[in-house]
C-alpha cells in the first residue's frame, strides 16, 4: 500500500476520488461505493458512471423489461443466476443484482478498458463486493466466455446479450451455457436484414430469405426469434417467446426466450410469410404449402406475391408473463413518473397485441389511405369500427401509426371508405 493511502485510510471518506489505484483498492476493500466519477446517470433511482462505454438512454426500457422478467424468475424459482454477456459500464448487472436481486452476476465486456467503471457501479449495490462473490467482472469475448460456461457445466437461469448486428452468433453458445427452464434475452440491431434488403445475411445469420414486407420491424422480431428456434432445435429444445420489443432507438430487436426441452421446429409457429402486393392479404403458410402459394385476389403469383422465411409465425409475447410483469411493475411504483406511464401503455400494447386472433403483421394507416385514396379518421374511429364488425384489432407496440386486425385490407378499405361516406352525410345534415 503506498504512503499516501495509509495517510488517508483513517479517513475513508467516500467522496474522495482519487486516480491512484491504491486508493481505489483500499475503497472497494472497505466496501464503500464510490461516488460517480465522470458522465453520471441516474437509472430507477441507481446513481452510476458510464464514462468512455458504450451507453444509450434509450435502452432505459429494454433494461427495464429485463429487469422485470428476472424478478418474475427469481419469484418463481427462489434462485437467479445471471450472466450479462455484453455488459457496458454494467448497469443491467448492478440492477439484476439490486433490484431483482440477483444471487449471483457474471458482467462480462470484452472490451478490458471497462473495469474500473463496471467495478465502481457493482461496487454501488449495497451488500455486493467481488470478495463476497456475489458479482464478478470478465473480460472475454462472449462467445468464449459462455463455450467456457458450458464445459464447467456452470449454467445460468438468465442470459442477456446486448450485442450489436444480427447476434445470431451468439445463440448457440448461449443456448448451450443457459439452464433448461432458464432466460435468454438476445438482442439483434440488424435493421437492413429485417427491411428484406440483406436476404443472403438475413439467410447467413438465422436461415430465414428475408424480402421487403410493409411490416419489416415485426419481420425483424420474428427472423430472431425464427433463428433462436432453429439453434434450439439442432439441441434438442425448443424456445417460448416471453415478450419482444422492438425500439426504433437504433433500431433494435430485444427478444426474452424461455428455453424447454424438446424441439419445437413443427410448422404451427415456424414457416412462411407471403404478402400480396395487389391486394395487401398477408397470409402465414407452412412448408407444405410452398409449391401453392396463392391469394384469392390475385391472377399473376408470381409478380404480385412477396414470400419469406422460414421465420417464426407464433405469438410474439406471452400475454400471462407480460401481465405479471405489470403489476409487479406497478406493485413497485414505476408508473407515478412520465417514463412510467410510457411502459404502462407499452405494456398494455404487448398485451392486447398477444390477442391470438391476431394474425403475423400489420396494417399500415398510409396503406389502408393510399388503397382507400382518402385521408384516414383517427386510428382509434376505425378500430372502433373494427371491432363492431366482430373483428379482432390492436394498436401495434412497434408502429405507432398501425393497426393489427384479422381483417382483410380489402375489407378494411371497404369500412374505412364507409366511415368517410358517413362523416360526409353528417357533415350535410
Ligand atoms: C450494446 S453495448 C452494451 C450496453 C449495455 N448492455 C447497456 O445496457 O448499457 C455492447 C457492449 O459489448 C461489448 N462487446 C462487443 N463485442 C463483444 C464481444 N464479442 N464479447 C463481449 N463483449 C463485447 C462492447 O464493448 C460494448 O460495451
Amino acid at each position: 500500500m503506498s504512503s499516501l493511502s495509509l495517510i488517508l485510510k483513517p479517513l475513508s471518506i467516500p467522496t474522495f476520488i482519487s486516480d491512484n489505484p491504491n486508493i481505489k483498492t483500499f475503497i472497494f476493500q472497505r466496501n464503500i461505493p464510490p461516488p460517480c466519477k465522470s458522465h453520471c446517470h441516474t437509472e430507477r433511482g441507481h446513481q452510476f458512471d458510464v464514462g468512455d462505454t458504450f451507453f444509450r438512454s434509450e435502452s432505459a426500457t429494454a433494461r427495464d423489461l429485463g429487469v422485470l422478467s428476472a424478478a418474475l424468475y427469481r419469484n418463481t424459482t427462489g434462485s437467479l443466476r445471471v450472466l450479462d454477456a455484453m455488459c457496458g459500464c454494467g448497469i443491467r448487472s448492478l440492477r439484476y443484482l439490486a433490484e431483482a436481486e440477483a444471487d449471483f452476476v457474471v458482467a462480462n465486456d470484452a472490451n478490458e478498458n471497462t473495469r474500473d467503471i463496471i467495478l465502481g457501479n457493482l461496487s454501488r449495490v449495497a451488500s455486493g463486493s467481488e470478495e463476497g462473490k456475489r458479482w464478478e467482472v470478465n473480460h472475454l469475448p462472449a462467445t468464449r466466455l459462455l463455450a467456457e460456461c458450458y464445459l464447467r457445466k456452470d449454467y445460468f437461469d438468465l442470459i442477456d446479450v446486448d450485442s450489436f448486428g444480427s447476434g445470431s452468433s451468439y445463440l448457440r453458445v448461449a443456448l448451450d451455457a443457459v439452464k433448461l427452464g432458464g432466460l435468454l434475452y438476445i438482442t439483434s440491431t440488424d435493421g437492413l436484414s429485417s427491411g428484406g434488403h440483406r436476404p443472403q445475411q438475413s439467410l447467413a445469420a438465422y436461415g430465414a430469405y428475408v424480402r421487403p414486407l410493409p411490416y419489416s420491424n415485426e419481420i425483424g422480431l420474428r427472423m430472431l426469434i425464427g433463428g433462436a428456434v432453429r439453434e434450439a432445435s439442432v439441441l434438442g429444445y425448443h424456445v417460448v417467446p416471453l415478450f419482444s420489443y422492438y425500439s426504433y432507438h437504433g433500431p433494435v430487436f430485444r427478444v426474452l426466450l424461455q428455453v424447454k426441452r424438446g424441439k419445437s421446429l413443427s410448422s404451427r409457429y415456424y414457416g412462411f410469410i407471403s404478402y400480396c402486393n395487389r391486394c395487401g392479404n398477408t397470409r402465414a403458410f407452412s412448408w407444405n404449402e410452398l409449391g401453392e402459394i396463392s391469394c384469392p385476389c390475385s391472377t399473376n403469383v408470381k409478380r404480385s406475391i412477396v414470400v419469406s422465411g422460414p421465420l417464426w409465425t407464433g405469438p410474439l409475447h406471452s400475454a400471462p408473463h407480460l401481465t405479471e410483469m405489470m403489476s409487479l411493475a406497478d406493485q413497485w411504483g414505476w408508473f407515478g413518473d412520465e417514463e412510467g406511464k410510457n411502459l404502462e401503455k407499452l405494456l398494455k400494447q404487448m398485451i392486447d397485441e398477444s390477442d391470438p386472433k391476431l394474425p403475423v403483421g400489420y396494417l399500415n394507416a398510409d396503406e389502408i389511405a393510399s388503397r382507400a385514396k382518402l385521408n384516414l379518421p383517427p386510428l382509434s374511429v376505425i378500430m372502433n369500427s373494427l371491432h363492431e364488425g366482430g373483428y379482432a384489432v390492436s394498436r401495434s407496440h412497434i408502429a405507432p401509426n398501425a393497426i393489427k386486425t384479422d381483417c382483410p385490407m380489402v375489407v378494411c378499405v371497404k369500412i374505412v371508405k364507409h366511415l368517410q361516406q358517413a362523416a360526409e352525410m353528417s357533415s350535410c345534415h
